[in-house]
């Protein structure tokens, strides 16, 4: 048996002719300049394409879209202590455009308002999704969360790892750990001691 492996180009499959014609992102024009000043032949077998899908992952990674995150329910109580715990994210470093990956733990007391569980999620994402430093990082999740809830009792809590400190420079696998406290998180020991 034998097997036809098609040509691809660019990401375009081609079938018995030449790709279609398309606008080129400016950014493969970036990557293939990359490509050369590395020592590398941007036109060799495995590299062909390499331009185009850097171009989609970046427009992937900062066109992201976290899809509705201010949807609300009638809160059962008025001093319910919700946690949500592990949200994973990715960003990107500023300094070095280098990733880092953050476990991310939002907690907020339920007044009045209840936000959607998958929304802690999301509001992570989005802030996730752009350069940035893990300060802010936190910050915009926590401002977020004061918004969405319209509780000002929020703590948002983050670890991460940056590659640029583990698989550069001080080459070290340290973690990085980052909170906001607001409202009776930062006024309240008891309150803090609730969190988990
Ligand atoms: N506070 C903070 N610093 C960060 C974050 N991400 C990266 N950095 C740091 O930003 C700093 C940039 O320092 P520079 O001295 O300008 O860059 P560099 O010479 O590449 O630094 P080294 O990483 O020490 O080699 C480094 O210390 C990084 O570890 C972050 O999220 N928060
Ligand atoms: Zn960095």
């Amino acid at each position: 048996m034998s097997f036809t492996i098609p040509e691809v180009v660019d990401g375009v499959e081609l079938v018995g002719g030449a790709a279609p014609a398309r606008t080129p992102d400016p950014l493969e024009g970036l990557a293939r300049q990359l490509l050369v000043e590395i020592g590398e032949d941007p036109d060799r077998d495995g590299l062909r394409g390499t331009p185009a899908r850097y171009a989609r992952w970046w427009r992937e990674f900062t066109d992201y879209d976290p899809g509705r995150i201010e949807t609300v329910f009638q809160s059962v109580g008025s001093d319910q202590l919700v946690e949500v715990n592990d949200i994973k994210v990715w960003s990107l470093c500023e300094h070095h455009l280098l990733p880092f990956w953050c476990e991310v733990s939002i907690a907020y007391v339920a007044r009045g308002r209840l936000l959607g569980l998958s929304k802690f999620a999301r509001i992570a994402h989005d802030h996730a999704h752009r350069l940035q430093i893990q300060e802010r990082l936190t910050q915009g999740i926590a401002d977020a969360v004061v918004e969405a809830s319209g509780s000002p009792d929020v703590a948002v809590r983050a670890t991460g790892e940056h590659l640029c400190m583990t698989m550069r420079g001080i080459r070290t696998g340290a973690r990085m750990n980052t909170s906001v406290l607001r409202g009776v998180f930062q006024s309240d020991p008891q309150m803090r001691a609730r969190l988990s």
